[in-house]
């Protein structure tokens, strides 16, 4: 990062020129008109360099992009020095600047040793023989509960980067799931969340896995304590939690004090960031959930995505086409979100999971010097599964005012070829035809001819369909732990790519911060009217509506 702000690029400065004097002209329906080689020109296979199984396709040729535009978007890559960037993370460099860490999520999956130097990076292989040792433990039976019965339910409390993760892959991955083990997340602090895990709970064969890198989280805390109070319950003795609990963080202190024994935690490092901690240790309910062997899949899948990240150039390198693509519609063309729809509803948390991914990297206002940004950075991301979305969301991504990218993700084959794989070619026939309509919509001569010569005015206007609306889509042959590894490290290298262009410090989180204290403050305050000080009228009135209305 060279320390400028995005748009004192001269590549910024030229897409700026290119799009003030050409968006106009770029008509995706007259783009392929003119090129029958569109769609090879812009799409790439991706292969993984370990793995040949390990394969999709980006087809990125609905794009409102010429090669002339990409190129200069390529050229922007190279002006803010991603490259160099990258090189600096995966050495191990404290690129986080401003908690002067290390940012090592690619050293949890590090197959092939990139020489990394950073302290903890040769404990990873231990955490990982202590991750595959317990769960065979859990899962062949062999690890008994206080009264001697297996475990039967896994019970993962955490939050944030502790539990997006988790779900969204243990969610993507349960066709790999030892169906026997039923696997709950608790994350929100609302009692609600625990209480109903719990009726599904027997203490006797329910395993605990309390997730937090910090140890500090305060959801986090307050639900594994009321945990440990239902399991006492029953227990008795405090002796037989660590038969049920066991801790992922990096604090041990605080978990001994907890009460959970440093032989039952799973440690990791400072330069895990939360929502890249699916790897580290947090992925334990995974790899109890679709056994060790397929957690370690999961880790090459992205591996091998990380080494062609690390190697490919600019213009085979997908991670950096995803992130240049973004970049051309949210700073140039205004695009305030960005939508991801995969056509698999075992991924129908693939978007929860990148809004935090995404834009808690991403969500800033200030560059790693302290200036001010005049740009858009981080986008919105949002999404679903398709074909959900479609009777949900897509009129306002047909006919809207707004410009939304999206990207389609679906696998060729299924895991579930019912009915002769009927719901398959089903899904899949719209996973091709809703980016078709986005880019070439239809027109009003086309819906005079559809309505016929009696049609109103306003009926035939509401059934245009303007198109041009631009898309990614991205195919894999079927949905494996390594192929979704190798698909969140694209992402999680999109992200990368664009926070070194627009100059922001992707790896800390400080604006999840003021919120927290201020709730701190709060909740000291909510005994009686008389407690509440300090605020703003509207504060003041909804906690003093709270004190008159509640009933517990
Ligand atoms: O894992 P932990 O330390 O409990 O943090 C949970 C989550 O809280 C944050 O909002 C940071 O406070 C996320 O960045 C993080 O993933």
């Amino acid at each position: 990062m060279s320390g400028k702000l995005a748009t004192e690029y001269s590549a910024w400065q030229k897409l700026q020129h290119i799009y003030d004097s050409e968006h106009s002209k770029l008509v995706l329906k007259e783009l392929f008109a003119q090129d029958p080689q569109r769609f090879q020109k812009f799409s790439r296979e991706f292969v993984s360099p370990d793995d040949p199984s390990v394969t999709f396709l980006l087809d990125f040729s609905k794009n409102l992009i010429t090669e002339p535009i990409l190129n200069t978007l390529l050229d922007l890559i190279r002006e803010a020095q991603v490259e160099t960037y990258r090189d600096k993370m995966f050495a191990g460099e404290h690129i986080n600047t401003s908690e002067d860490r290390a940012v090592l999520h690619v050293a949890l999956r590090n197959f092939d040793d990139f020489k990394i130097s950073e302290a903890g990076v040769d404990e990873v292989a231990k955490v990982l023989a202590h991750i595959k040792e317990f769960t065979e433990a859990v899962r062949s039976g062999a690890w008994k509960g206080y009264t001697g019965k297996t475990i039967k339910t896994i019970v993962n409390i955490g939050i944030g980067g502790s539990d997006l993760g988790p779900v969204m892959v243990t969610e993507a991955l349960k066709p790999y799931a030892k169906r026997d083990l039923d696997a709950h997340f608790v994350s929100n602090i609302d009692g609600t969340h625990l209480a109903e895990t719990l009726r599904l709970c027997d203490p006797e064969t329910t395993l605990f896995i309390i997730a937090s890198k910090t140890f500090t989280t305060q959801e986090t805390i307050t639900n594994a304590t009321s945990a440990r109070d239902w399991f006492l319950a029953a227990a008795k003795d405090k002796a037989h939690v660590a038969k049920h609990f066991v801790a992922l963080s990096t604090n041990t202190k605080a978990v001994t004090a907890f009460g959970i024994s440093e032989e039952n935690m799973f440690q990791f490092w400072d330069w895990v960031g939360g929502r890249y901690s699916l790897w580290s240790a947090i992925g334990l309910s995974i790899a109890l959930v679709i056994g060790y062997d397929n957690f370690e899949q999961l880790l090459r899948g992205a591996h091998g995505m990380d080494k062609h990240f690390k190697t490919a150039p600019l213009e085979q390198n997908l991670p950096v086409l995803l992130a240049v693509l973004g970049i051309w519609y949210n700073d140039f063309y205004g695009a305030q979100t960005h939508v991801l729809l995969p056509y698999d509803q075992y991924l129908h948390k693939f978007a929860d999971y990148f809004q935090q991914g995404d834009m808690e990297s991403n969500g800033k206002f200030v560059t790693k010097d302290g200036r001010r940004v005049s740009y858009q950075t981080g986008p919105i991301i949002w999404g679903a599964a398709g074909t959900n979305g479609q009777h949900s969301f897509y009129q306002l991504l047909h006919q809207g005012t707004k410009l939304v990218p999206a990207d389609f993700l679906a696998p060729a084959t299924t895991h579930n070829p019912i009915a002769n794989s009927l719901h398959h070619r089903i899904l899949l026939s719209n996973f091709f035809a809703q980016p078709e309509a986005l880019a070439f919509g239809k027109t009003e001569e086309e819906v005079r001819k559809e309505l016929g010569p009696n049609a109103s005015e306003p009926l035939v206007k509401s059934k245009v369909f303007e198109g041009n609306r631009p898309s990614n889509s991205i195919m894999f042959p079927v949905l494996t732990p390594a192929t979704l590894g190798a698909l969140i490290a694209l992402y999680e290298h999109k992200i990368f790519t664009q926070g070194v262009v627009w100059g922001i410090n992707s790896f800390d989180q400080m604006g999840v911060e003021l919120g927290k204290v201020l709730a701190k403050n709060i909740l000291a305050q909510l005994g009686k009217p008389a407690d509440v000080a300090g605020h703003d009228s509207s504060t003041t009135g909804l906690i003093h509506y709270y004190q008159k209305h509640r009933k517990e």
